[in-house]
C-alpha cells in the first residue's frame, strides 16, 4: 500500500508538489499521470526517501522509506534506466545488487527469465538498447520480490511487443497482491496497463478514479445517416448524367439533409447533437433511444456506435482546465 498524504515539496521558489494526497492499493496497477513538470518524479522520489518532503508524508505500508527495516524486500523501484555500470553485464549487476541487499542469489536467474533477458545476460550493459535497459531496471526492481513496486515511465523505450510484455508482467504481479504504481505521460500506455488512475497537474490531484470510469464517461454516440432509398440508384445517376454541379457532399446530399432532420428530432428528445455532413455525434441519449427516434422519423441509419472518449481526451480536458486556472 502506498499513501501520499498532503505532500508538499518546494525547491526554493519552485513548488514541485502542492498538497498531494492519494493511495495506491495492493492487487492493482495504479497509473500516475500528468503533463511534463507536474510533479510525478518528485512524488516518486519522496516515496523512496530520495527527496525530503517540505510538508506532508509519502508512506509505503504506513512507513516512511527511511523507517523500513529491509527496504529491498518491501519496495522495488525503477526510476531511470541509466544508472547501470556500462562495463558490467546484466547478470553481474543483478548479482551485486543481490549481495548488497542480502537477497538469495537464485533470484538473478529468475528475474532474468521473467524480463526476457536470459540470452543477453552476459553482455555488457553498455551495449544494451534503451528497451533492454528498461527490462534490466524492472528485473532489478523485482529482485527482492517486493510487495510494492514504483516505476517511473517503465514503458519508455519499449516497442509494442515490450509494452505487451510489461502489461502482462505488471498484471501478473498485481494479481499476486502487489501494489504497483506506474508513472507516465504517454496516455495510451496507461490505458493499456492501469486499473486505477491518478492524474496530477501543477503538483495537485485533478482526478483519482478507476480507469473504466474515466474512459467510459462523456462517451458519444456516432450516428451515420444512410442515403434515403429514393435518392440512390436511378435519381442520382440521372443527375450525374445531366452534369449537374456537385456541391460539397453532393454525393451524400440526401443523407446530409436527413441527418439535419434527425439532429432536430434528437435535440427535441433531449440529446445534444454535433453534426458533420451525414454524421451526428450525440450525447445525453442511449443507442436504443436514438435508434427508435430514427425509426419513428423513418430515417435509415448506416452506423450507430458508442465511441469511448478515451483517456487522452479526459486527460487533456482535465489538465487544460487546471492550467487555465
Ligand atoms: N532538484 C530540483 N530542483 C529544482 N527544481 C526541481 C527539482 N526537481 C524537480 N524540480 C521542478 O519541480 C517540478 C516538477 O518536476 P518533476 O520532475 O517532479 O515533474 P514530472 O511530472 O516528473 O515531469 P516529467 O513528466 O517531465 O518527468 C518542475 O518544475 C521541475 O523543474
Amino acid at each position: 500500500m502506498i499513501s501520499v498524504e498532503g505532500l508538499v515539496k518546494r525547491f526554493g521558489a519552485v513548488v514541485a508538489v502542492d498538497g498531494l494526497s492519494f493511495t495506491a492499493r495492493p492487487g492493482m496497477v495504479t497509473g500516475f499521470l500528468g503533463p511534463n513538470g507536474a510533479g510525478k518524479t518528485t512524488t516518486l522520489r519522496s516515496l523512496l526517501g530520495l527527496v525530503r518532503p517540505t510538508e506532508g508524508r509519502a508512506l509505503i505500508n504506513g512507513r516512511a522509506y527511511a523507517e523500513l527495516e529491509r527496504p529491498a524486500a518491501v519496495v522495488g523501484a525503477a526510476l531511470e534506466a541509466t544508472g547501470f555500470h556500462p562495463g558490467r553485464s546484466a547478470r553481474d549487476h543483478l548479482r551485486v545488487t543481490c549481495m548488497s541487499a542480502n537477497l538469495p542469489g537464485e533470484r538473478v536467474d529468475a528475474v532474468l527469465e521473467m524480463t526476457g533477458l536470459t540470452e543477453d545476460a552476459d553482455r555488457r550493459v553498455g551495449t544494451y538498447s534503451l528497451g533492454m535497459r528498461q527490462r534490466l531496471a524492472l528485473a532489478t526492481a523485482v529482485l527482492g520480490e517486493p510487495p510494492v513496486l514504483i516505476l517511473d515511465e517503465p514503458a519508455n523505450g519499449l516497442d509494442p511487443a515490450g509494452i505487451h510484455w510489461l502489461r502482462a508482467m505488471l498484471r501478473h504481479l498485481a494479481d499476486g497482491g502487489c501494489t504497483v504504481l506506474v508513472s507516465s505521460h504517454v496516455l495510451s500506455e496507461v490505458e493499456q496497463i492501469a486499473d486505477h488512475v491518478v492524474i496530477i497537474a501543477h503538483g495537485r490531484v485533478v482526478r483519482d478514479a478507476p480507469l473504466a470510469e474515466l474512459v467510459g464517461e462523456e462517451s458519444e454516440l456516432r450516428v451515420r445517416v444512410a442515403e434515403p432509398i429514393e435518392r440512390t440508384g436511378r435519381a442520382e445517376a440521372a443527375e450525374q448524367a445531366e452534369g449537374l454541379a456537385m456541391p460539397e457532399h453532393a454525393e451524400l446530399a440526401g443523407a446530409v439533409e436527413e441527418a439535419a432532420a434527425l439532429a432536430g428530432v434528437l435535440e427535441a428528445a433531449g440529446g445534444t447533437v454535433r453534426r458533420e455532413a451525414d454524421v451526428l455525434w450525440v450525447t445525453g441519449m442511449d443507442a436504443a433511444d436514438v435508434g427508435r427516434a430514427a425509426l419513428e422519423a423513418r430515417i435509415a441509419l448506416s452506423e450507430l456506435v458508442r465511441e469511448r472518449s478515451g483517456l487522452e481526451k479526459v486527460f487533456l480536458d482535465l489538465t487544460m482546465r487546471e492550467l487555465e486556472r
